[in-house]
């Protein structure tokens, strides 16, 4: 079952809505080779219904020759606004752009939102996009949790199959993601509904499972065998178990970088209406895996940069592992007990 064009142009007008858009201001639909034509048209049609000033800007694809994956967040840091002075003329000037190509992690994502712009991520199947249609409960939902993320000083991951890391938290911002953009200068993703910030540079140290239905993105692939992640002084140094630990450990190591074993960051799903089971029924080229990263009760890590929060490490290598049946705990107080948000 596909999604109708009068649903999306719905969804749209709901999004736009709670992101506090007015008659007059500008969207910029930032679109690509890969943008799904479907999500693109229904958002220029919303946006014109909402009297809104719409622009569509359509970039060139980079990085093909470069990234082993298609999918737009395996090669991160450079995208086709690097050096593009004519493109973020325009994208600066604009209220809100609706990136649907996928700019995330960019200097110039952080160029457009400091000087008071907006940018909304979305990038999933249309279908994906209507069934986690972000609501006012979800941005309060994340919204509590970053209160008291935020107020923590350390951050101590268990679980039954082995995993122990424990990291100290606090130097850098907490990254909440509900959906929309509800003030000037915010980024978010339609889909999400999850948390997250980054441990502090060096800090992170212990032993991370990755038990069987463990998620790795970009790969797209549910961990048959389980994968142990050692982590000393915030880095993986080492990636042992079967052939899925072979898999991740030598796309890893094909970036040539060691700062795409850093551990970059750390939080929890909070999205009630995501599944882990979706991305088994999609291509793994169909889809961006929004629904494992913002499934409730996940506990979302990452490898790799840290400029998206305003550190200095900008690798290319951009890992995301949700994994099921954890305790996450801020300062020695569970979030999440095996797997269920407290
Ligand atoms: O929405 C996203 C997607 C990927 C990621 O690493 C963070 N947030």
């Amino acid at each position: 079952p596909s999604i109708s064009d009068a649903e999306l142009i719905q969804a749209w007008t709901q999004v736009l809505g709670l992101s506090g858009m007015a008659a007059g201001q500008s969207v910029t639909v930032l679109t690509s080779s890969e943008t799904n034509r479907q999500t693109m048209r229904c958002a220029i049609i919303a946006a014109g219904l909402k009297g809104l000033v719409v622009n569509r800007l359509d970039l060139q694809p980079t990085n093909g020759g470069l990234s082993l994956s298609r999918d737009p967040l395996a090669y991160v840091g450079t995208t086709p606004l690097t050096g593009n002075r004519a493109a973020m003329a325009i994208l600066k000037e604009s209220d809100l752009v609706l990136d649907l190509m996928t700019l995330l992690f960019s200097p110039e994502q952080h160029e457009i939102l400091a000087s008071g712009g907006r940018i909304l991520l979305a990038v999933e199947p249309p279908e994906v996009l209507v069934r986690l249609l972000p609501t006012l409960q979800d941005r309060d939902r994340v919204l509590a949790a970053s209160a008291v993320l935020r107020a923590a000083r350390s951050m101590h991951v268990t679980s039954d199959a082995g995993t122990d890391m424990q990291c100290a938290l606090g130097d850098f911002p907490i990254l909440e993601e509900y959906g929309f953009c509800d003030r000037p200068g915010r980024w978010d993703h339609w889909p999400s509904g999850f948390l997250a910030t980054w441990s502090n540079e060096g800090s992170a140290n212990g032993t991370i499972v990755l038990d069987r239905g463990d998620i790795l993105l970009p790969h797209k692939s549910y961990v048959r065998d389980p994968i142990t992640c050692t982590i000393r002084n915030g880095y993986v140094t080492d990636i042992s178990g079967g052939l899925d630990a072979d898999l991740l450990k030598s796309y890893m190591d094909s970036f040539h970088d060691p700062e795409a074993y850093a551990l970059s960051h750390v939080g929890w799903g909070l999205q009630d209406r995501a599944h882990w089971s979706v991305m088994g029924f999609y291509d793994s080229e169909n889809t961006i895996g929004m629904d494992p990263r913002a499934v409730a009760g996940n506990f979302l890590w990452s490898t790799g940069p840290n400029n998206e929060a305003g550190g200095t490490r900008d690798t290319a290598c951009h890992i995301d592992i949700p994994m099921r049946n954890c305790t996450v705990m801020l300062d020695g107080r569970p979030v999440v007990e095996k797997g269920r948000v407290i």
